[in-house]
């Protein structure tokens, strides 16, 4: 019986960073030495960050990303991890173009390289416009275990190298992602790692990005099972983690790893590494299995929404964020948010109020900097209004946005004067619908909820409220934020259900046509009211031009608003009810 301590480094790493990638890359792989592991593996294109883009394709980019994993391999050995196998997702670039690839170090030099063979290519996804694909698995064996490779979306196929490496026969099998956060996706990755292992008849080490890039928030779940399917420890989501395993692994059937050549259409390339395992560092502490047990719903989202913003303010070099208080729900949200994520001290409120404000959305704005301790600043709009009303003669519609555009303006003057970045408040359903204004309430640099459909805004609101009185604080939001009517406060008594279905049956609908994609046809037949089909459709496809100008945020549904979900903004197609001749056809 063989034993390995394996190491599974989940880490966030910062897209174009290759020095400050490759340092923490050597820091953690010392650690797991130091923690006695043989084997240490990391995440998906941890050397670069992901994703990359079209960095992908930038010739000076992949250079310097392949220099740089040469430098990592000589870098480990220096550090003490030379006798250990360290596996690392980088940026690899051949004769055929560039590589999403997996660089197997040992002993100073990078032994073997993988190339992912299933390039995803749908949602978020872009692989076919920057790799080629791989056509060559890698066997290595090391300490008398036969160890294969594999990355992200291979082992989402069903006829992917896993297969390949079943027939070809391993021991155990190294699986590097870039895998984003959805919600609830945990459970299919884990319930998807299991069936391979199974497939496999080996155990699979899943190890996955944590941290935020752009609108993608990586929850790291890395974890680790054996040939049974069995879960034998997981990372917690969205922190670094290095979870230390020991793995006793089976007599090899020595005829097995013998095979050489292919066995589907991968070429399969064995390389022998060491028979005997590498000894442990001497004074290794014991590894304990562990499994933190898995979060709520919305506490996954809220720490999802946490991770997307701090690493956007963190990553982007600001130090501090402005937004608009209006008591409402929405920026409550956003504001305590942003004081879990980079502090109250770091973050700056704005109350703005113009001539049709209510007295509580100054008194509830006022209690939200109170209960959080954020910077509060009252910034009165009245007179800057009446200019814009006066010399242009404004009236209706557009004199209510200029109430939204002045707030914008004022937001962008103190970001230029005091260098915060402006947080937009908006949320999914604002969005899907075009309920805001463009250039007013849809300015600035980041949208921390704009993939959070209002009526989760509001489960939020009382999950973290909840959150708070169980741990015996001041509850972040205002009671009064959360119960009273939502309204945008742009014309005396306006109420957002003047303008909007309710948002119960609005979500509803949201919901199978944004994230369910379904038609008018399908729609009804959910049992939806026609009219109200045709109204919502409606709304959502004129509003395509204002959700390409909105700024970016943090993705947490199955379909968020771009790069997931991409129409023309010119389209005269429209959902409706079908045609008589459409229906015979
Ligand atoms: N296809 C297209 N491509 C490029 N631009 C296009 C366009 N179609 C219209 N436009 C332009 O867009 C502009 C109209 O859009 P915009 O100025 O936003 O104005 P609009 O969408 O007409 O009005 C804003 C709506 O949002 C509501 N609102 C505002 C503020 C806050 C909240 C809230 O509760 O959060 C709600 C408000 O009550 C109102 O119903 C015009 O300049 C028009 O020319
Ligand atoms: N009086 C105000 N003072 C400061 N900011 C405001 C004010 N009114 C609106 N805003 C800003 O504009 C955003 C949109 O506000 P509005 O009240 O129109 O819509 P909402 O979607 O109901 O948002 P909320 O729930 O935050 O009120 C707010 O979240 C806030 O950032
Ligand atoms: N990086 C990838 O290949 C990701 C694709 C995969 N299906 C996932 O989201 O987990």
């Amino acid at each position: 019986m063989a034993q390995l301590r394996m190491a599974l480094a989940q880490v966030n790493a910062t897209v174009g960073d290759l020095r400050g990638n490759s340092s923490k890359i050597v820091d953690r792989a010392r650690q797991a030495v130091e923690a006695g592991a043989q084997v240490v593996v990391f995440p998906e294109m941890v050397l670069t960050g992901y994703p990359i883009e079209d960095l992908a394709l930038r010739r000076s980019f992949a250079t310097a990303a392949r220099a740089e994993i040469d430098v990592v391999a000589e870098r480990l050995a220096s550090a003490g991890c030379g006798a250990a196998l360290v596996v690392i997702g980088y940026l690899d670039h051949d004769e055929k173009g560039p590589r999403n690839a997996a660089a197997l170090v040992h002993d100073g030099r990078v032994v073997e390289r993988y190339a992912k063979q299933h390039l995803p290519n749908y949602g978020v996804f872009d692989e076919f416009r920057y790799f080629v694909p791989g056509g060559r698995l890698p066997i290595v064996r090391f300490g008398g275990v036969d160890v294969g490779v594999v990355i992200c979306e291979d082992i989402w196929r069903e006829e992917g190298p896993t297969s390949e490496l079943a027939a070809a026969g391993v021991d155990l099998v190294l699986c590097l992602n870039g895998s984003p956060y959805e919600r609830a996706k945990d459970d299919t990755r884990g319930e998807l790692v299991a069936r391979r292992a199974r497939e496999l008849g080996a155990p699979m080490a899943y190890v996955n990005l944590v941290g935020a890039q752009d609108e993608l928030v990586f929850d790291g779940d890395s974890m680790i099972v054996d040939g049974d399917g069995v879960q034998l420890a997981r990372s917690p989501q969205f922190v670094e983690d290095l979870l230390v395993v020991d793995l006793d692994l089976p007599p090899r059937d020595a005829a097995r790893s013998a095979g050489r050549g292919a066995v589907g259409t991968s070429e399969i390339a064995r390389t022998t590494l060491s028979e005997a395992v590498p000894p442990m560092a001497a004074d290794a502490p014991e590894a304990r299995p562990v499994a933190p047990p898995p979060l709520s719903e919305e506490a996954e989202v809220w720490a999802a929404l946490v991770t997307g913003l701090r690493d956007y303010v963190a990553k982007n070099g600001f130090r501090t964020v402005s937004l608009g208080l209006s008591g409402g729900i929405d920026s409550a949200v956003v504001a305590a948010l942003c004081v879990d994520a980079v502090g109250a001290d770091r973050v700056h409120g704005v109350s703005m109020p113009s001539s049709y404000s209510s007295e509580h959305s100054k008194s509830d704005a006022a209690d939200l900097a109170e209960r959080t301790g954020l910077h509060y600043r009252v910034e009165p709009i009245v007179d800057m209004v009446r200019v814009f009303v006066d010399q242009l003669g404004l009236s209706g519609l557009a004199e209510e946005n200029v109430q939204a555009r002045c707030r914008a303006v004022t937001l962008m003057g103190l970001s230029n004067q005091e260098g915060h970045l402006v947080l937009a408040t908006g949320n999914k359903t604002e969005l899907a619908v075009g309920y805001s204004t463009i250039y007013g309430d849809a300015v600035g640099g980041f949208a921390p909820i704009k993939d959070v459909p209002k009526t989760f805004v509001w489960r939020l609101a009382e999950w973290r409220n909840a959150e708070a009185r169980r741990r015996g604080e001041t509850l972040p939001i205002p009671p009064n934020s959360i119960t009273k009517p939502p309204s945008a406060e742009l014309r005396p008594d306006q109420m957002d259900s003047d303008s909007l279905p309710d948002y119960p049956m609005l979500d509803a609908v949201l919901d199978a046509y944004v994230e369910g994609d379904q038609g008018y046809a399908d729609l009804v037949a959910a049992g939806f009211d026609a009219a109200l089909v045709e109204r919502i459709v409606r709304m959502v496809d004129a509003a395509e031009y204002k959700r390409r100008q909105y700024p970016p945020g943090t993705k947490i549904t199955l379909r968020a608003f771009g790069r997931d979900r991409r129409l023309p903004i010119t389209n005269r197609w429209r959902e409706h009810k079908p045609t008589p001749e459409q229906e015979r056809a």
